[in-house]
This record gives C-alpha cells, sequence and structure tokens, in this order.
C-alpha cells in the first residue's frame, strides 16, 4: 500500500481541486491520470449540428437517482432540491415568467400547439415550477449524472440533459416535467466545456454501448473519481481529502478540519485519499468479447446492436471498444450465413436459427473462440461455415455451439458443443493462465483486470504468511492473483459451474494454497468462522448491490486486519464502508480503475484498515 501520503505532491492536490470544481459548478474536471497519452478525439466542427441529430436519435431514459449529479444520494439531491438553490445561469438567462427562453417563443408557435404550450404552462405554474413541458431555456450544467446526462437547474429546479457536459452552458426544450425534476432535450451550446471531442464513432447516437464517447478520455477519468468522492462524502458520511490543506473544498471543509491536527508548522489532514482514476493507455478496441444479436434485412443477415429502446437490430460492421478480431470473425460469420442461406432467430415468431454470435478473444495467446447460438440443434451448411472461418481467420482455435430455444432474452441456452477445435481458449491474467469456456465469465478488459488485481494485491500487503478470504470470487480471478503472496486463500462464490472452473484454474496453475467453495458468502464465511479459520486479509468484489449485511457482520466479527473492497458501484460500496468504519475499520484510500472506458461504469478499490 501507498502510505506516502506527503510524497504524492502538488500536481495531484491541484488535479484534485479541479476535478472537486466539477461538481461543484465549474465541470473544468481534468487531471485523471492516463498511462499514456489521451487518445480522445479531436474536437468538434460543427457541435450544434452534431447536438442536434445525436439528441434527436437518443430518447431521454428515466435517471435514477443513486448517483444524483455526480453528486451522490437521493437524499443529498432531494435536500439540494429542496434549498432552490439556482446553480445555473437560468436566472441570468432570457426567460419570461414560465422559464421558456425569449429567443424561443417564436419557435414554439410555429409548432401550431399554442393550446397545448398554455396548458403546460399552466400545469407548470400549478405545481410551481419554473419550466414547463416544450418551453426552451438556457441553463449551465453544474454536473453529470451516473447515467452520463448533464445535469443543469432552472431557478433551482433540476433538469437531465443528455449529451450535456457539466461546464457548459447550453439551450434545451423540456421534454418531460415531474414533481422534483424533469427531462431536457439539447438545442444548442453557448458556452462549450473543455473536455467536449466528437465522438468518433460514427453509430454512437443510435447505439447506446458508451455513454461519454463526447467526453475527453481525461475528462471522463476526473469525472469517475470525482463519483467516487461524492458517493464516499455524502453517502458514506466519510472524510474524503479533496484539496490541499490550505484551501479545504467547501463541501466538506468541515469533516475535514475535524480530523485535522498541527505536524509542526503545516496542518496535516486526515482522511480518505482518493487517487486519480487509473486510466487505459489506449482506451479503444479494448473489449475481449463481442455478442452480438443477428437479425434480417430483406431475407440477408445483419448483426450489430438493438436500437435504443427497442429490439431492432441495426447492422453494424465495427464497434471501436471491441478487439478488430472480434468484429472481424462476427463480420465472416454474417457473410458465410448470407451466402448459404442461413435465417436468423426472429424473437416474434420464434422461427429462424442464428440467435446470437459470441466471439471471445483471448489478447496474451491471440486464440478466438466463436460461439453460434442457435434457435435448434442442426446448422445446415455447418461445414462451409467452419472452413470458412478457418480459411479467413487462422487464430480461430475453437467453434462452438450452443442450443437455446427458449423464448428468453438471455443469450446462452443449456447444451454447448464442440463443432471444431478445442473446448476453451486460454488466456493470462498477469502469470496466471486461465482456461475460458463458452459460457465461463472472465473480465472482459483484461488489460485494465491486471492493473485492478495488482492494485488488490497491493492494498492486500501481502508477505507471504497470511490468510485471505476473497468472498465473490467468480472463478477465482482474484483469489489465484492473491494466492502467489499469501499463505493460504479461501474463494467462496455463489455460482457452482464458477467454482468449478476456479478449481481447474488452480489446477492449471500448479496452485495449491487456494480452497474454493461454492455457496453464499454471508453463509460460507461465518460457517469457515466456526470452524476456526481466522483471516489476515479479506477481500470482497460484491455485484452492484453490494455486501449482504451477515457477511459485512461477519467481517467485522473476523477482525482481519485489512479488508479490501472492489467495487462497481460507488454508492453501494460507500454504503458498505461506513458500516465497516463504524465497526472498528479506517478505510484508508480509494482507486477508481477505469474498466470500461467511454460508459458510466466506474470501478475502484478500497482499503480498510483495522482500528486498533
Ligand atoms: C463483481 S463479480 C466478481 C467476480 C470476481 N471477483 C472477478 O473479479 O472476476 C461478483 C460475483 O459475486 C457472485 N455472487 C453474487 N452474490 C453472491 C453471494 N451472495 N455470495 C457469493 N457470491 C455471490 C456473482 O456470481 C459474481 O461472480
Amino acid at each position: 500500500m501507498n502510505n506516502n501520503r506527503s510524497g504524492r505532491g502538488k500536481n495531484r492536490r491541484s488535479s484534485e481541486v479541479k476535478a472537486g470544481a466539477a461538481s461543484a459548478g465549474a465541470g473544468k474536471a481534468s487531471g485523471g491520470r492516463l498511462q499514456g497519452k489521451d487518445h480522445g478525439a479531436g474536437k468538434t466542427g460543427n457541435k450544434q449540428t452534431e447536438v442536434m441529430s445525436r439528441t434527436g436519435m437518443r430518447p431521454q431514459g428515466e435517471a435514477s437517482f443513486s448517483a444524483g449529479y455526480g453528486l451522490a444520494g437521493e437524499s443529498s439531491r432531494r435536500s439540494e432540491m429542496g434549498r432552490g438553490e439556482a446553480a445555473g445561469s437560468s436566472r441570468s438567462s432570457e426567460k419570461n415568467g414560465s422559464g421558456t427562453s425569449r429567443r424561443s417563443r417564436g419557435k414554439n408557435s410555429d409548432r401550431g400547439s399554442g393550446r397545448h404550450q398554455q396548458a403546460s404552462r399552466d400545469i407548470a405554474a400549478e405545481l410551481g415550477l419554473p419550466v414547463a413541458k416544450n418551453g426552451e431555456t438556457v441553463i449551465d450544467i453544474i454536473g453529470m449524472n451516473h447515467d452520463g446526462e448533464g445535469v443543469g437547474r432552472a431557478d433551482g429546479y433540476t433538469l437531465f440533459v443528455a449529451g450535456a457536459l457539466p461546464g457548459e452552458k447550453v439551450r434545451v426544450k423540456v421534454l418531460k416535467t415531474k414533481k422534483q425534476y424533469g427531462y431536457a432535450k439539447l438545442l444548442e451550446i453557448i458556452t462549450e466545456s473543455k473536455d467536449r471531442v466528437a465522438a468518433p464513432c460514427p453509430i454512437y447516437d443510435q447505439c447506446g454501448g458508451c455513454q461519454l464517447q463526447h467526453m475527453s478520455y481525461e475528462g471522463q477519468l476526473a469525472w469517475k473519481r470525482q463519483i467516487v468522492v461524492d458517493n464516499l462524502t455524502r453517502i458514506g458520511k466519510l472524510n474524503v481529502i479533496t484539496g490541499q490543506p490550505d484551501y479545504p473544498q467547501v463541501d466538506n471543509s468541515a469533516a475535514v478540519m475535524e480530523d485535522t491536527h498541527s505536524a509542526g508548522d503545516k496542518p496535516v489532514y486526515e482522511g480518505i485519499q482518493v487517487l486519480e482514476t487509473l486510466g487505459m493507455q489506449e482506451p479503444w478496441r479494448y473489449r475481449n468479447k463481442a455478442q452480438v444479436p443477428m437479425g434480417e434485412i430483406d431475407g440477408g443477415l445483419i448483426g450489430g446492436f438493438y436500437a435504443k429502446g427497442s429490439h431492432r437490430i441495426v447492422d453494424m460492421e465495427r464497434c471501436m471498444i471491441q478487439h478488430e478480431h472480434n468484429d472481424e470473425v462476427v463480420e465472416q460469420v454474417k457473410q458465410i450465413g448470407r451466402s448459404v442461406g442461413i435465417r436468423a432467430y426472429n424473437e416474434e415468431t420464434g422461427k429462424g436459427l442464428l440467435r446470437h454470435v459470441v466471439v471471445k478473444k483471448a489478447f496474451r495467446t491471440g486464440e478466438i473462440m466463436l460461439v453460434l447460438v442457435t434457435n435448434g440443434d442442426s446448422i445446415p451448411h455447418v461445414e462451409a461455415w467452419i472452413h470458412g472461418i478457418r480459411e479467413q481467420m487462422p487464430q480461430v482455435t475453437s467453434i462452438c455451439q450452443n442450443v437455446n430455444t427458449k423464448k428468453t432474452n438471455v443469450i446462452f441456452g443449456d447444451v454447448t458443443r464442440v463443432l471444431w477445435g478445442s473446448e476453451v481458449i486460454y488466456d493470462y491474467i498477469g502469470d496466471i493462465k486461465f482456461a475460458i469456456s463458452a459460457r465461463s465469465f472472465y473480465q472482459v478488459n483484461p488489460v485494465q483486470t491486471e492493473v485492478l488485481y495488482g492494485k488488490t494485491v497491493e492494498y492486500a500487503g501481502l508477505t507471504g504468511k497470511e490468510t485471505v478470504i476473497d468472498a465473490y470470487c467468480g472463478i477465482g480471478t482474484i483469489s489465484l492473483f492473491l494466492a502467489q503472496h499469501a499463505e493460504h486463500v479461501y474463494g467462496v462464490e455463489i455460482v457452482k459451474e464458477a467454482i468449478e472452473d476456479a478449481k481447474k484454474n488452480a489446477d492449471l496453475n500448479e496452485i495449491t494454497n487456494a480452497t474454493f467453495e461454492a455457496g453464499p458468502s454471508e453463509d460460507v464465511i461465518p460457517k469457515w468462522k466456526e470452524q476456526g479459520i481466522t483471516p489476515d486479509v479479506i477481500v470482497v468484489d460484491p455485484p452492484r448491490k453490494g455486501c449482504d449485511p451477515r457477511l459485512l457482520d461477519t467481517i467485522l466479527e473476523m477482525r482481519p486486519e485489512r479488508v479490501v473492497y472492489v467495487s462497481c458501484n460507488p454508492s453501494t460500496l460507500a454504503r458498505d464502508l461506513r458500516v465497516l468504519e463504524d465497526g472498528g475499520f479506517k478505510t484508508v484510500e480509494v482507486t477508481p480503475v477505469d474498466m470500461f472506458p467511454h460508459t458510466v461504469h466506474v470501478e475502484s478499490v478500497a482499503v480498510l484498515v483495522r482500528k486498533h
């Protein structure tokens, strides 16, 4: 663990101040740590046209409240709205009484729905809202919620605006109003964020797989760190060191001050260090797995993604976050399928054969597995398919079929058979070799997985003598990493098949100091406690809902020296850290790791030590 706080230097602190400013309204976040240069696309040319097309194609979703503005928590949002704080420029914008901009009034009347407009305004007035549906207004974007939508205020009323970035002044049209918040469409960017870039992907507007391509990669990293900070302070009520000691941030200055003591002339702030997000040197083409739904246009096979908000399949040739080889294999499958007249599965009729094409690429060994998910056993012209794929893509070492005849959105069925080649492909994370089968879970960003696990091992602070428990261990990836540095590792996971894989992977690597058990962590770990297992370190990597309360109780009872918490959801991380803090642990450091560039997913790893 890096305890050298004083040595982290001014640069880091000043970037923290900048990042802090993002949520406070300046939105000029920067300073996420790139492990190399910024590969974000160049600045946009015609912003307005781009934005119009973009928002026109992206229906507004219901934003969940849990992460607020990149400022966390429903209660915090409520209280902020309760203050009726008008952080935006809407007050100074050209408004009439209804919150509709003067500039837009003529436009609205063009739409010929004067009576509806009046009705909307009447409803808004009755509810005391400063904006009405279909009204236009100018607002400042003061943050970004966890769906990647800009958050603005119109006279204290919160509006979510897809495509808008923190720090921008924008003209919007109100699409939907609720009592406490509404949704608006971005019409024009009046003042542009320095983080705005032109999304390089030509299908970004339609696809929905990425949400942040219109933001520089540096900006994304800073935003992800800020999401973690906001959750820790607002949900976890934790002291996060956000600024330089001389200039504590307004947000939690009271908390920081409480925890301050003097070291000579200089004040020393004790609290949690949230390090800069560990980003990718090359944040494109990072996914090792493609799962492509198949459809038809004019009887010809297509495959790509579901258009946003529908089950209509849009054909796609290239995905910029997918490994090129995966794109190529899918393209070959489509071409051969078309030439031999294969029909795609139709969800409505339940007819047709090919449902999904799944491709897995082992980055380190180069091996590729192709899985054809079919609605039925027999594949016409299967030999032509195998021959064509092998000829075009010699890196393919495994071709499998998975049969799924159920009317379901679940991709895989129960039966998998090998059509040609090997049953598994092999890949490495660090020095550990993994066998990956058609159904087995494997992290999709292998480069960043190594970064995440490396941080986890660093935080575990192992010397080789420790007993470690790895809760929610999946196929034992973290456990096997830890086993190289510990005396013994116990891994527990609820999915039986994953535990089978974990055992096989331990054998494959001749790792004999790891024990795996299937079952709920909250049941198995108390049982281990009864059996006298006393861990020095407990690692948890729960799903989005966080740790089961019974597991947290057991951790408090077992009193390990350290807890390392790997999290894919900052709000449940913050909630659980609060429980552990109240039970006698101290959170020391948190590092966000960017596992999914250009998406809103925020992964982080935290280390806690037991208070003596
Ligand atoms: C975020 S994944 C972590 C997997 C693994 N640590 C890795 O890095 O690949 C969470 C895992 O927890 C498992 N899980 C969910 N609920 C569980 C429970 N109550 N007890 C044990 N495992 C559980 C899931 O099946 C999943 O494999």
